[in-house]
């Protein structure tokens, strides 16, 4: 990468007026990130600069700024903001979605990419369907804890896979860690939300310092997950040792540690950091978005009797769906798009930092930016999606009923971008399948009623503070869709 010689000269992308001192602070979206973020965008382009108590802070609003940047000149737009929040929780210990650009973040991802590559992850079928079928049979006893049992479900095959675990029950305590992990993650995340990333000797004050309250959620938080990431960890490894393995990637990737290697120790470190941050990145984020199916179904009735009715036509009523009848369910897979699209499951993705200086479209791009790519701008983009805001799943197929996302597949912005994008989304994408496939196959799922049997208004808020985007509500009316169903329902457990 060279530095523009003329950089001194260049101007910076145009953004909202600086206060003395503290500069934009007061523009940073807090919440709602996607929707805010795209405001600052239309008033001043898609590339818009902020310097936030000195930190620049480049928006990208647009999925051409974001594919010409951080796609196209990935080598420079791939490491990540330090983090004072990040590094008091311990998360840059182990978690490499926010590690730096450079050889340790490309161990982590290659050790990643070794257990959750596409061939890899066909081997983790038979977990996704058995718990989704666990699933269904939670949903039919209890369908009124439909948002615990979908949460439950991913945690419980992110952990089967990974560690070899089978969770129990939802007061299981790695349930419950899961949570933690991922409450902290996509609180600490959110570019400007904590003052001590612009004011690092805040750091420094003691815990009962007005305003130092941070310190504190830090300190136990990097306790409990310490304790589970350590936890997990150890029962892997006497798994293995003891011969009592349940294959999973832990227990893979630890047999090719050799251990009289002298590096062996630091390959231990780097797989435990794998392993937990494959959970803290996976669960969570695939639960939004299957709580975005729920919610689209029950708001758009028309488009799940058309689901159903193909699921009908393929599967039939006698069993299950299977992965292998996914090629045959174009309407099935033009839906899954749909609900990446229609609901961003992580609006503004997770920011990039720049390594040098650049100049795009005459600016100076500084090095050392945080750069925020809009994801959920991209998805509101009418030229592209017309009546973004709508739920149409025929966005996606051509005039013959064939699936066709070509130009407009929402993969090329949901997931992030270059170097940095996603590297589970194709075990997302397979479990969201089985998951919507399944859930479509078994129940209706309709507005929630009242005491009089009326339907209610259907809770559409979106809890927008964090990384992550959460449909609130999961109070639906769900019913089997036949007595046939109900038993198979039963009978496969
Ligand atoms: C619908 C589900 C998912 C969505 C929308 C999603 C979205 C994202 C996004 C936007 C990023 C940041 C990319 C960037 O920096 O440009 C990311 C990173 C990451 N995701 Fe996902 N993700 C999903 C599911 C998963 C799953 C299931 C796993 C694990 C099996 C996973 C593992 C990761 C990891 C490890 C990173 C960090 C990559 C890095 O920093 O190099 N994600 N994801």
């Amino acid at each position: 990468i060279s530095f523009p010689q003329n950089a001194a000269r260049l101007r910076l992308p145009p953004g909202p007026k600086c206060l003395p001192l503290i500069g934009n602070a007061l523009d940073v979206p807090r919440d709602d990130l996607g929707r805010k973020w795209s405001a600052i965008s239309k008033k001043y382009g898609d590339v818009v600069y902020l310097n936030v108590l000195g930190q620049p802070i480049v928006a990208l609003g647009s999925l051409k700024a974001a594919t010409d940047l951080l796609d196209k000149r990935s080598a420079n737009y791939s490491d990540r903001p330090t983090s004072i929040m990040a590094e008091l929780v311990g998360y840059t210990d182990w978690l490499f979605v926010l590690m730096g650009y450079g050889p340790e973040w490309r161990h982590h991802r290659r050790m990643f990419h070794q257990v959750m590559n596409i061939d890899i992850i066909k081997g983790y079928q038979a977990t996704q369907i058995n718990v989704v079928r666990n699933l269904l049979r939670h949903i039919r006893q209890a369908p009124q804890g439909l948002g615990q049992h979908l949460e439950f479900a991913f945690a419980a095959i992110v952990m089967r896979v990974i560690y070899g675990v089978e969770l129990t029950e939802a007061s299981d305590k790695y349930f419950k860690m899961v949570k933690l992990l991922s409450d902290v993650g996509e609180d600490i995340a959110v570019p400007g939300r904590y003052l001590v990333e612009a004011i690092p000797w805040l750091r420094f004050l003691p815990s009962w310092f007005p305003g130092v309250k941070f310190k504190k959620f830090a300190a136990d938080a990097n306790r409990d997950m310490g304790a589970m990431v350590e936890d997990l960890f150890a029962n892997a490894r006497i798994a293995m040792n003891s011969g009592d393995t349940k294959d999973s990637a832990a227990t893979r990737l630890l047999a090719d540690i050799p251990s009289d290697d002298t590096q062996a120790e630091e390959m231990y470190q780097r797989c435990k950091g794998v392993m937990a941050t494959t959970y803290a990145a996976g669960a969570d984020t695939t639960n939004a978005a299957m709580r975005a199916f729920c919610l689209a179904m029950a708001l758009y009735p028309d488009a799940q009797s058309k689901a159903q009715a193909e699921i009908d036509a393929v599967v039939g009523t006698g069993r299950p769906p299977e992965f292998c009848d996914r090629p045959s369910l174009p309407y099935i897979n033009a839906l899954l798009k749909e609900v990446l699209r229609w609901h961003i499951v992580t609006p503004i993705a997770v920011p990039h930092r720049t390594v040098a200086d650049d100049i795009y479209d005459g600016y100076l791009i500084p090095g050392g930016a945080t750069v925020i790519a809009n994801s959920w701008a991209m998805s509101r983009d009418p030229t592209v999606f017309p009546d973004p805001d709508e739920f149409k799943p025929e966005r996606f197929l051509d005039e013959n009923g064939r699936f066709d996302c070509e130009g407009k597949d929402p993969a090329d912005f949901v997931f992030g971008f270059g170097r940095r994008i996603c590297p589970g989304r194709e075990f997302a994408d397979t479990t969201l399948f089985i998951f919507c496939a399944s859930v479509l196959w078994a129940f209706n799922i309709k507005p929630p009623v009242d005491e009089r049997g009326l339907p209610r208004e259907i809770n559409r808020k979106i809890n927008t503070h964090g990384v992550v985007a959460h449909v609130e509500g999961s109070d639906y009316t769900i019913e089997v869709r036949s007595p046939n169903v109900d038993r198979l329902i039963l009978e496969t457990f």
